[in-house]
């Protein structure tokens, strides 16, 4: 079954049951799902298994960054669950993010999108400062994309504020994942580099991570409904 739609639905949530009552009401031809490392560490392959058999195309998102060797086995193990999606640190490195895609090669078309992690969504001009960084977060994003590009990685996790910026580097085939996406309505939370959904659509972005805006909504289907039709009007 494949989705007709950009989103990615972030599932973050201390309960299972109430993950799991969200995507009942959801439809993988209009949304994907993204697991991550607090519902991975509470619930592990099963629960990613149980997303899939609902024909759900699941992103793996634990944003590996340890030595190559660590990293490569890691990327396998999630290509050996069949996820639709992996992520690095681009920080890690150009060895590291190498290491990772040589290890997806024997898996042919069946392998994994393999994308990296520039500069979290959740961070601006002064954190990077906080790290010796003496960059924007703009020159930073392209630096790390530069660097998952030429490890041929198949795209970066970014902000929608960068995207314009990184297609016109490397071209429409270069995937950009977007988080820190939020309608105009809703609450920025910890976001910094934040886009609408259908600002992010005509920047270029090819598939939007949202969570809070639909995971919180007092009617989470109405709020996903509202994105899909915010983006297609776009
Ligand atoms: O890799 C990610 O998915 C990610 C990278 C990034 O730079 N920023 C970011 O927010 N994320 C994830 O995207 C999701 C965003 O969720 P909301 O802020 O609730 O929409 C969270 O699950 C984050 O872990």
């Amino acid at each position: 079954m494949s989705c007709k739609t950009p989103v990615v639905v972030a599932l973050d949530f201390e309960q299972k049951a109430e993950a799991l009552n969200l995507v009942s009401q959801l439809d993988p031809t209009l949304c994907r799902l993204k697991i991550g490392k607090e519902m991975f560490t509470h619930f592990g392959p099963q629960f990613v298994q149980q997303l899939q058999q609902r024909h759900f195309d699941v992103f793996l998102d634990l944003k590996f960054h340890d030595i190559p060797n660590t990293v490569a086995k890691a990327v396998k193990a999630a290509a050996d669950l069949g996820v639709w999606m992996v992520n690095v640190h681009a920080s890690g490195g150009s060895k590291m993010m190498h290491a990772a895609r040589e290890a997806l090669i024997t898996y042919g078309d069946d392998k994994p999108y393999l994308i990296a992690v520039t500069v979290l969504t959740s961070m601006e001009q002064s954190d990077l400062t906080e790290l010796g960084i003496n960059q924007t977060p703009e020159q930073q994003v392209l630096k790390l994309a530069t660097l998952a590009h030429g490890a041929g990685l198949d795209g970066v996790v970014c902000s929608a504020q960068e995207a314009a910026l990184l297609k016109q580097q490397f071209g429409k085939h270069f995937c950009l994942v977007t988080p820190g996406i939020r309608p105009a309505s809703s609450s920025q939370d910890d976001q910094k580099r934040v886009m609408t959904p259908a600002q992010a659509l005509t920047a270029g972005v090819d598939y939007m991570v949202i969570g809070r805006p639909i995971t919180k909504a007092v009617q989470p289907l109405q709020a996903l409904n509202a994105i899909v039709q915010e983006i297609s009007n776009a």
